[in-house]
């Protein structure tokens, strides 16, 4: 992994592990606490509709036990119980006529009763003002409950025919002797309660909802939950849920079909479930936009640290890279690096001294260089010594040899000659006894400047010894090297000898042979030359000896 990104990683790692484990701790610490305040809040929303609702029933319970005191004072009433009562139970059309006519008239008095029915001891229907009333089934021995509690209320549930939730009470009707002679059953209109199921200002935010035992919604704090939700069922796996989990706080779907939170109460003494709920964003949607801030805000952080330590290790990454490129250009031998040094820390030190050390490099470099050149120079000189006449200037005797085997070789291979003429200096001996050895000297010399100056690039000349000089002239006759020979002749007649200052007369006796096949080796052609020069000599000096080339022998045809 590079240093950058190492940087990169453990910034954000630095920021993002503390900064998210704070965050669940205090979002789960909050969590705890809006689940807590919710139930407390849900609790004392259910209490309160339970109080209104239990209330609101003491009062019907009254109001039905008023009715029944003031039934019972009624002649009709009281006469056609009595006739109902009797083993024949023989009461007539018109006794049950008036009886109905007398219960609709005491029921016009009343708003939220819905019934107003009267049973004979045995339950059975004896009058009502309505012409089918609700069969109300009393239990078996109500009139001994009767006699102990006075009213009795039955259950209350939904009614599809009154589209509404209703409630019936059974108040006993007395003789004037407190015999039981039957019951008024009063059912109501339970509508009565809704607006008491929540107070507006004082409860807490939700709603409630107050179930019968089948599970059907009966009423609601909210009306738009009822005339919305036909079925009034609540899904009997929520029912099931929060029955089981009574007053604890509970995540479901809401009648609405909606997201909520809620709990249960149930009302043993009614078989009344009540539901105290709240709309799950209500309770959350502050918490989710707390939590969406904080992604927010460390998204932001992340962002930052991230620009940040992308800043922070580019400064010293770029640096290094380029200190990397200069370091892999002297590798290949570049000195000529340079690095602009901005930075005051301890990468800026570095590429300060990598400045420093590319400069000390350099010089030394310059001086490497200077020495390598000079010593070329001295290698160069030494080399020229070593095959130059000091003398003369012209190549000395080895390196003589070394030309001549050369040529020697070429010949073989093209057979192409080449002329070998061997000078020497007429009674050179004189002039050093004469002049002396300085003249002698300056004769040498001049000579042998002519000779230079007679010959091609491609020829060479060479001081073989003393006053004697051999000159090649490569891939040339013997008639050719003639004129050469006498050119040289010419030249040489008349030497000027300045440390005498004065003109010499010179003259010189030159040998001359070619190549031959036969010169096998360097001291045959030397021996023929040689020979060809003592010829001169002795033909009286200053003089040309030039040997023939040997002919070609012609093959004989047959
Ligand atoms: N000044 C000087 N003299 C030299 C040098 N080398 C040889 N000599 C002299 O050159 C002379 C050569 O003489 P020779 O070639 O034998 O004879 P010569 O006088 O030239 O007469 P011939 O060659 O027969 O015509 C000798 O006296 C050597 O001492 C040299 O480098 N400088």
């Amino acid at each position: 992994m590079k240093i950058k990104s190492k940087i990169i990683v453990f910034s954000i790692l630095a920021t993002l592990i503390p900064a998210v484990g704070l965050g669940i701790l205090s979002f789960q610490q909050n969590d705890a606490m809006i689940n807590e305040n919710v139930t407390r809040e849900l609790r004392a929303l259910a209490n309160y509709a339970g109080r209104e609702s239990d209330l609101w029933i003491k009062e019907q319970a009254l109001v039905a036990r008023d009715l029944a005191t003031s039934i019972s004072t009624s002649k009709i009433l009281i006469e056609g119980l009595s006739l109902e009562n009797q083993p024949q139970k023989n009461t007539s059309k018109a006794q049950q006529g008036a009886l109905e006519l007398y219960l609709k008239s005491v029921h016009r008095r009343l708003e939220d009763v819905l019934e107003l029915t009267v049973v004979d001891v045995e339950g059975g229907i004896v009058a009502s003002n309505v012409a089918s009333p609700l069969s109300v089934t009393l239990s078996q021995n109500w009139p001994e409950d009767a006699s102990i509690q006075g009213d009795v209320v039955i259950s209350p549930e939904w009614n599809e025919n009154y589209a509404t939730a209703i409630l019936s009470v059974s108040v006993p009707i007395l003789s004037i002797d407190d015999y039981i002679l039957g019951a008024l059953i009063v059912t109501f209109d339970m509508r009565g309660i809704q607006s008491g199921l929540k107070d507006k200002v004082k409860s807490p935010l939700g709603e409630v909802l107050l179930l019968d035992k089948a599970g059907n919604i009966m009423l609601a704090s909210d009306i738009g939950i009822l005339k919305t939700n036909e079925s009034r069922l609540l899904d009997p796996d929520v029912m099931k849920l929060l029955k089981d989990n009574p007053g604890e706080y509970e995540i479901f779907l809401g009648p609405q079909q909606e997201k909520v939170v809620g709990l249960a109460y149930e009302s043993e003494k009614l078989s009344v479930t009540i539901i105290a709920f709240r709309s799950y964003e209500s309770v959350y949607s502050a918490w989710e936009q707390q939590r969406n801030l904080f992604a927010g805000l460390i998204s932001i952080i992340i962002f930052l640290v991230t620009a940040i330590a992308l800043r922070m290790s580019h400064a010293i990454v770029a640096p290094l890279q380029k200190l990397i490129n200069a370091t892999e250009k002297i590798v290949e031998g570049d000195l000529n690096v340079e690095l602009i040094n901005s930075q005051r820390d301890e990468v800026g030190q570095l590429t300060q001294r990598f400045n420093q050390m590319t400069d000390k490099l350099r010089q030394n470099q310059i001086e490497i260089t200077a020495a390598s050149d000079a010593m070329q120079k001295k290698n160069h000189l030494l080399e020229t010594l070593s095959v130059t006449d000091s003398l003369t200037g012209l190549y000395n005797r080895n390196k003589l040899n070394v030309i001549i085997s050369d040529q020697l070789a070429r010949y073989e291979r093209n057979k192409r000659p080449f002329a070998v003429l061997m000078i020497d200096v007429d009674h050179f001996k004189t002039f050093n006894d004469n002049l002396g050895h300085v003249a002698g000297d300056e004769v040498i010399a001049a000579v042998a400047k002519k000779i230079s100056q007679s010959i091609r690039n491609v020829d060479f000349a060479a001081r073989y010894g003393g006053d004697e000089f051999i000159i090649i002239l490569t891939e040339t006759a013997v008639n050719e090297a003639m004129k050469t020979a006498e050119r040289i002749r010419a030249q040489v007649a008349n030497v000027h000898c300045s440390s005498l200052n004065k003109t010499l007369r010179v003259t010189l006796s030159i040998g001359i042979i070619q190549s031959e096949p036969e010169d096998i080796s360097l001291t045959t052609l030397l021996a023929r030359v040689d020979s060809a020069l003592y010829q001169a000599k002795r033909s009286g000096r200053n003089q040309v000896h030039c040997v023939a080339p040997i002919p070609k022998v012609k093959q004989q045809h047959s």
